[in-house]
C-alpha cells in the first residue's frame, strides 16, 4: 500500500490509525433507529455521542455486537455492563497505541484535553501524518522538552476512514528514523484503480451487511403507512399514529410535530418519560364527578375553561391567568379538578409532583422543568398540574439548596413564558396542602387562589351515592344520608376509603371464597358502613382546617 522508498521509517501504516469506521457505525445507528427498539437506540446514541472521537476498531466491534445483543434482548443486563465497560476506555491509550513508533519520537505528556497528546520528534511529523491520515495537528508549540529537538505538535485524533489510500511522496519522507519491525511500513503495492474498486465494493458490502433490514423494516421503509397496522412502538419524539383509519387527521392537531423545534435541545429520554409517565391518559373527568365545591367550579369555568376553549374572545383584559392555585386539606379533590379542567378544555393533562423534581430527578430537576414545559407547549392546549407546589416554590431561605434554587428559577422563567408568544394555551394548576409556605413570587403569579375545603353534607352524600351506584347495595336514601352525617370531617378521599372498607364487609362474611360465585356475594348494607366507620377515621384535624380558613381570608379568591 505504501512504498518505503528506501526509508527506514517515518511512514505510517494507516490501518493502525483507522480506528473507527465512523460511517459504518453511523449506518448501524440508523438501522437501529429504524428498529423501534428504544433501549438499544438510546444506548447506541449515548455511546455514539460520548465516544465518537475515542474508539478503536476493536471497541467499535464490541459496541456493534453489544448493540445487537441489546437489540435481541433489551432486558438483558448487558446494557449496563456495556456502558460501564465503555466508561473504562482510555482514549489516550488507544490514541498512543495508534501512533507510529519512531525511536526519535517521544511522547512527552498528555496535554490540554484528554484526547490531545504532545509529541516531540526530530522527524517532520507532517510527513507522518499526511493528508491521508486521520490525525490532524491541533496547533504547534515551541518545545519545552530538552529531549526534543523539533517542534511539539498537539494532535487530536479524528477518526475518519480514508477511502482511497495514496502513496507517500518519497521526496517528503523523513530520513534517519529507525522504525521497529512490528510497526514497519506496509509494503503492499500502490493500489491500482481496480484494487481501489475492489476495496470500495468490499466496503459497500460491509455497509450493506450492517444496514441489513428485517422483512418488517423493509416493508415499513417502502410503505410507511404499514406502521399503523404493525403496532410499532414510538420513538421519543415520534407522533402516535392511530390504527383507526381517518383518526390520523384528527390527531394531527393534538400531537406535536415530529422534530418540533421547541424540543430541539431537550433530552429525548426526558421527552419520552414525560410522554409516558407525566401525561395523564386516564378517563376524562366531568364537573358532575366532583361533589360540592360549587364556588371553585364556577370560578374555574369562567376564568380558565372558557378562555382555553375560546382564546379569541378572552384577549386583553379578559386574558386568562397563566396559573391558578388550589389549596386545602389533602384528599379534597384538587387533582380531580385539575383533570376536569383538562377534560373540559380538551387539553393534554400533565401531572407531576413538585417534590419529585427535587428528589426523583436529583440534579436533573431543572432540565426536567424545561422539558416539561417544552413538551406541554407542543401539546397545546395543555394543563400542567403541579402537586405539592409548595415544595418547589417555598419561601427562599439561607439554607436553600443550590439545586432547588435553580429548579425554582427555571420554573418561574418557564411559567412567565419568556420564550413564547402571548397566545399560548397553557395553564399551570398548582396544588398545595401548605399554602402558607409559598413565597411571594409564587403567590403573585398564581393569581386565582381557590380554597378546596372538606366536602359538606351534600357533597359527602353525593360521593357515597356515586360510589355505591357502581356496586350492589341495599342502602336506602335515608341510610345514605345517615352515613353522610356520621362522616362529618372526612375528606373526599376519606369518604372513598370508608365506602371501600364497607364494600369489604360482604366478602369478609364468606367462609370459603374459592367455591362461591360472584353473584352469591351479598349486597353491601348499612351495617357494613357502621363497622367501617369504626375503622376509617378522618385524616384532617380541626387545627389544620383553621390555618386554611385563615390563609383563605387573607389571600384566597373570595366567594
Ligand atoms: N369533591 C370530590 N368529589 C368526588 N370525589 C372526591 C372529591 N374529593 C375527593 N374525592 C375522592 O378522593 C380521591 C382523591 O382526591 P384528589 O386526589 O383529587 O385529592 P387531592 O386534593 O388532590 O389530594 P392531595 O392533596 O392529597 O393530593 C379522588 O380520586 C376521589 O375519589
Amino acid at each position: 500500500m505504501y512504498q518505503s522508498q528506501g526509508m527506514s521509517c517515518n511512514t505510517l501504516n494507516l490501518e493502525n490509525i483507522t480506528l473507527l469506521d465512523k460511517f459504518s457505525l453511523q449506518e448501524y445507528k440508523e438501522s437501529l433507529s429504524k428498529s423501534s427498539n428504544i433501549t438499544s437506540n438510546l444506548l447506541s446514541k449515548e455511546v455514539w455521542d460520548k465516544n465518537t472521537n475515542n474508539l478503536d476498531e476493536r471497541t467499535m466491534n464490541y459496541i456493534l455486537s453489544a448493540s445487537k445483543e441489546v437489540l435481541k434482548n433489551p432486558n438483558n443486563d448487558i446494557s449496563n455492563t456495556w456502558k460501564s465497560d465503555l466508561s473504562n476506555i482510555d482514549p489516550l491509550r488507544i490514541f498512543q497505541s495508534s501512533l507510529p513508533n519512531c525511536d526519535k519520537c517521544t511522547y512527552i505528556e498528555t496535554n490540554t484535553t484528554s484526547t490531545s497528546i504532545g509529541i516531540s520528534c526530530q522527524c517532520d511529523y507532517n510527513q507522518h501524518y499526511n493528508d491521508n491520515t486521520s490525525l490532524k495537528p491541533l496547533h504547534r508549540e515551541s518545545s519545552q522538552d530538552s529531549r526534543s529537538c523539533g517542534e511539539r505538535l498537539l494532535f487530536k485524533p479524528t477518526f475518519t476512514r480514508p477511502r482511497v489510500k495514496r502513496p507517500i511522496d518519497a521526496s517528503k519522507s523523513v530520513p534517519n528514523c529507525n522504525r521497529p519491525s512490528e510497526m514497519d511500513v506496509d509494503l503492499k503495492p500502490v493500489p491500482t484503480d481496480e484494487a481501489a474498486d475492489d476495496e470500495e465494493r468490499a466496503h459497500k458490502s460491509n455497509v450493506a451487511k450492517i444496514t441489513f433490514k428485517t422483512a418488517k423494516e423493509a416493508l415499513l421503509s417502502s410503505n410507511p403507512a404499514a406502521r399503523r397496522t404493525l403496532g410499532a412502538s414510538r420513538k421519543a419524539q415520534a407522533k402516535f399514529i392511530s390504527p383507526m383509519l381517518g383518526a390520523q387527521e384528527k390527531q394531527e392537531l393534538a400531537e406535536p410535530a415530529v422534530g418540533d423545534d421547541r424540543l430541539r435541545n431537550i433530552d429525548p429520554k426526558m421527552i419520552e418519560l414525560i410522554e409516558n409517565e407525566i401525561i395523564d391518559k386516564g378517563t376524562p373527568v366531568g364537573w358532575e364527578d366532583i361533589a360540592g365545591l360549587e364556588h371553585a367550579k364556577s370560578v374555574i369555568q369562567e376564568a380558565v375553561v372558557w378562555p382555553l376553549l375560546r382564546p379569541d374572545i378572552f384577549t386583553g383584559l379578559r386574558r386568562p391567568p397563566r396559573g391558578i392555585l388550589l389549596f386545602g386539606p389533602p384528599g379534597t379533590g384538587k387533582t380531580l379538578i385539575g383533570k376536569c379542567i383538562a377534560s373540559q378544555c380538551k387539553a393534554t393533562f400533565f401531572s407531576i409532583s413538585a417534590s419529585s423534581l427535587t428528589s426523583k430527578w436529583i440534579g436533573d430537576g431543572e432540565k426536567m422543568v424545561r422539558a416539561l414545559f417544552a413538551v406541554a407547549r407542543c401539546h397545546q392546549p395543555a394543563v400542567v398540574f403541579m402537586d405539592e407546589i409548595d415544595s418547589l416554590l417555598s419561601a427562599r431561605g439561607d439554607s436553600e439548596h443550590e439545586a432547588s434554587r435553580r429548579i425554582k428559577t427555571e420554573f418561574l422563567v418557564q411559567f412567565d413564558g419568556t420564550n413564547t408568544g402571548e397566545d399560548e394555551r397553557l395553564l399551570v394548576v398548582g396544588a398545595t396542602n401548605r399554602p402558607q409556605e409559598l413565597d411571594d413570587a409564587a403567590r403573585r403569579r398564581l393569581v386565582k387562589r381557590l380554597y378546596i375545603p372538606l366536602p359538606g353534607l351534600e357533597a359527602r352524600h353525593q360521593i357515597i351515592y356515586n360510589l355505591l351506584s357502581r356496586e350492589r347495595h341495599s342502602l336506602s336514601s335515608n341510610d345514605m344520608r345517615l352515613v353522610s352525617e356520621q362522616c362529618e370531617g372526612y375528606s373526599g378521599a376519606d369518604v372513598r376509603s370508608l365506602c371501600a372498607e364497607a364494600a369489604m364487609g360482604p366478602v369478609r362474611a364468606l367462609t370459603d371464597i374459592t367455591s362461591i360465585s360472584a353473584s352469591q356475594v351479598r349486597p353491601v348494607n348499612v351495617q357494613d358502613f357502621q363497622s367501617a366507620l369504626q375503622r376509617v377515621r378522618p385524616s384532617v384535624s380541626q387545627d389544620d382546617l383553621g390555618q386554611y380558613v385563615k390563609w383563605n381570608e387573607t389571600y384566597g379568591h373570595g366567594a
